[in-house]
């Protein structure tokens, strides 16, 4: 059963595209006033999850509520509750920034000011410019300032900063912290793992459209996950190892080495993005078939299947015990 209180609830949310089953049974809730990361490789299912929460995709079966509503049965009013910022740029046409955002504000009963918005999302000195003469990122930035001048109640942000210069993104990130701050509920998917560990409270990740962890962002993976990982240089060759204990580590190989630094010595703590990358290849390694492409589809998967890049992959071990080359 969903969860009545919860701002987005599914139960057992499959969809399939002819023999191809895109989702595979997906349970979760978001709470009010969360910003929740949907995170997973190109082709998981997350664009289709969210756009059976938006209203715009049939489910095959389960069930979803979205601010209460079926989302397949939502009116003009619960549609107005919501903000979205799809994964494509829409048609910018021949308005401007301020025209078509002042033109948006007026399909909703409580809308954001106009120069507010333009303000939040940067956009001060090109509101008179015509969107078709924005650059890429500035037209996302159109794109996010639209999905929130209706002052939605629960915000769908699908891959919002994609294009964006690391200082836009930024700025971005202030905005989204801003509208958590006014109690706005985020649904936000992101390639960039960063992104998810900076604005959210919460994360699921999907693979192959199964749930394979959803936890608040410190706690995905669990505890083991997050054993630290010493790297060090011996006798010219780099050596790591995971240890729960990474100071008395530390000490013995000071203390090997006569007291002297040790080369190449860091401590590192795996972030969300190389335990999103374990538990993704786990998943891959596991459920083979869940990899491959469907033979058509909207999304052909570019890149590498875990949808983030990445360097060579590190073979680690947990523990004092064991401890692995590794060519550098
Ligand atoms: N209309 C459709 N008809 C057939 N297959 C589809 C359709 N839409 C999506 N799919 C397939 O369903 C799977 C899930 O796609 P979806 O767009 O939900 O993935 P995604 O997780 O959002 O990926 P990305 O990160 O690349 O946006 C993909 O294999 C895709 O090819």
């Amino acid at each position: 059963m969903t969860n009545p209180d919860a701002a987005i609830s599914v139960r057992d949310l499959r969809k399939s595209y002819g023999k191809f089953t895109a989702l595979d049974g997906v349970s979760f809730d978001i709470h009010p006033g969360e910003t929740f990361a949907l995170l997973g490789p190109n082709g998981a299912g997350k664009s289709t999850a969210i756009e059976i929460l938006e209203g715009y995709r049939d489910r095959t079966s389960g069930e979803a509520r979205v601010l209460g509503v079926d989302p397949g049965a939502g009116g003009l009013d619960w549609k107005a509750r919501l903000g979205i910022v799809l994964q494509s740029t829409g048609e910018s046409g021949n308005a401007t920034v301020r025209e078509q955002l002042a033109h948006f504000a007026g399909f909703y009963p409580n809308p954001r000011d106009v120069d507010e918005v333009i303000a939040a999302v940067g956009l001060e000195e090109k509101q008179k410019t015509l969107i078709r003469k924005l650059s890429g990122g500035q037209r996302r930035r159109v794109d996010v300032a639209l999905g929130i001048i209706g002052n939605p109640a629960l915000l769908f942000l699908d891959e919002p900063t994609t294009g964006f210069d690391p200082e836009s993104r930024r700025q971005f990130w202030q905005l989204i912290r801003g509208l958590k701050t006014d109690g706005t509920t985020i649904l936000l998917t992101t390639h960039y793992l960063d992104e998810a560990a900076t604005l959210g409270d919460r994360a699921g990740i999907i693979a192959g459209g199964r749930l394979i962890d959803i936890g608040e962002i410190d706690e995905i993976g669990g505890t083991e996950a997050r054993v630290p990982v010493v790297r060090w240089v011996a006798d010219g060759v780099a050596r790591e190892q995971r240890t729960t204990t990474p100071a008395t580590l530390v000490a013995e190989l000071v203390a090997a080495n006569g007291g002297a630094e040790v080369p190449g010595l860091e401590v590192v703590r795996p972030s969300l993005e190389d335990i999103y990358l374990e538990l993704v290849a786990r998943h891959e390694t596991a459920f083979p078939e869940h990899v491959e492409e469907p033979p058509s589809g909207k999304n052909a998967s570019t890149g590498s299947a875990t949808g983030v890049s990445t360097g060579p992959t590190r073979e680690v071990s947990t523990g004092s015990a064991t401890e692995k080359e590794i060519a550098r």
